[in-house]
């Protein structure tokens, strides 16, 4: 029931050859990054379901074992296809290529891809990849747009790899959207602006709530430029910051999964993660049978304290069974187990009386 991140797999041989798909103009791609929680699929959706005319392709990156992220895009499967097994930045690079191609390949139809990389991924070996020659007939990468949790951004604080973590992500990007404006005050939004502003220059931040960004900013712009890569490596030359890969990223970070047939209460559910949740547990989110609402499968997204649970479809031919993933540093596995075995159905019963369900 639980692992840690996975461990690097051993790539196959590299490519010589370009990769050319013939009579085709390399596809632009835009890349999606952002901290655990920050909205990266939220936008993915928002992109899906807009008005741009472009038929578009996805890649989706998840952490942990169980790619929850694949349950929770609107309804693009045929175009969509996931990355599981390790982190899209480092160990499965290669799996990104030959993923790209199959995408590419699957379908004539494709003209634009979006690749939503995990909230732990370290955009330099994506940009690298990007970058390579061997590829660039295949792809072209349009623009880079980073997601950041303005409530969330300083959760952890004092995690020097963390906050590293989060700049890298920042530093690399062309855009950044700064999210959940909905949920700080106009102070709080002054603070994360300056903490960027200090560490990185000259960026371009888009306030938003629920990724409400207009489409013609977020795709086919052309902004992505080499020459930003790599002032961002003289910048962080200058000021030694330097991760010197992503394995010290990876490091700080345990994955978490559980699964079971039983149904939750959702309040308590709710409660206990309001109440209990560690702090270190960064993200959590999943798909939840539960005894409020048997028919049909529940979204649980927990981002810090913070719970949404959605309705999604009906269970139909599936067997109900919940499956929850969560991410964060140093937490003791069994105890998590522990709380949220104490939100199921029949252990709540056993406390209190049943209680309605709270879709808020
Ligand atoms: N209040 C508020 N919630 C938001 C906003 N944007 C996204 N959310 C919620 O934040 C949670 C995380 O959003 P996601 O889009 O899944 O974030 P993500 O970056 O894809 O997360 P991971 O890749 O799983 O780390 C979900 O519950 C969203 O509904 C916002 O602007 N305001």
């Amino acid at each position: 029931m639980t692992e840690h991140l996975a461990p690097p797999i051993l790539a196959p041989a590299p490519r010589t050859e370009p990769l050319v798909i013939p009579g085709r103009d390399p596809v632009p791609v835009t890349l999606l990054t952002g901290f655990l929680g920050a909205g990266k699929t939220t936008l993915l959706n928002r992109i899906l379901n807009g008005q741009h005319g472009l038929r578009v392709g996805v890649l989706v990156n998840d952490f942990g074992a169980i790619n929850i992220d694949a349950e929770l895009i609107d309804g693009i499967e045929e175009n969509t296809i996931n990355l599981t097994n390790g982190c899209v930045c480092c160990e499965i690079r290669d799996d990104l290529v030959n993923s790209l191609e199959q995408l590419l390949t699957r379908t004539e139809t494709i003209d634009y891809v979006i690749l939503e990389a995990s909230g732990v991924a370290d955009p330099e070996g994506i940009v690298m990849t990007f970058l390579d020659q061997r590829y660039e007939k295949l792809l072209r990468l349009d623009s880079i747009t980073c997601l950041v949790d303005a409530e969330g951004i300083f959760a952890d604080g004092d995690n020097e790899a963390l906050n590293m973590l989060k700049l890298r992500q920042i530093g690399f990007a062309d855009l950044v959207v700064l999210n959940k404006v909905d949920l700080i005050g106009a102070e709080h939004l002054e603070v994360v602006k300056e903490w960027i502003n200090h560490h990185l220059h000259r960026i371009r931040i888009i306030d938003a709530t629920r990724c409400d960004v207009p489409l013609e900013v977020l795709l086919a712009v052309g902004r992505f430029d080499p020459a930003h890569v790599v002032a961002q490596y003289k910048r962080e030359g200058e000021n030694q910051e330097h991760l010197h890969g992503h394995g010290t990223v990876g490091n700080i970070f345990n994955t978490w999964s559980y699964e079971t047939d039983r149904p939750f209460s959702l309040e308590a559910l709710r409660e206990m993660v309001r109440r209990e949740l560690p702090a270190s547990i960064y993200r959590c989110k999943g798909v939840v049978f539960a005894a409020d609402s048997p028919d049909k499968r529940i979204a649980l997204q927990i981002v810090g304290r913070r719970t949404e649970i959605a309705e999604l479809d009906a269970w139909g031919d599936r067997t109900p069974r919940t499956q929850i993933v969560a991410i964060g540093s140093s937490f003791d596995r069994q105890e998590l187990t522990n709380k949220f075995d104490a939100s199921l159905a029949h252990a709540e019963a056993q406390m209190h009386p049943s209680s309605g369900i709270d879709y808020s």
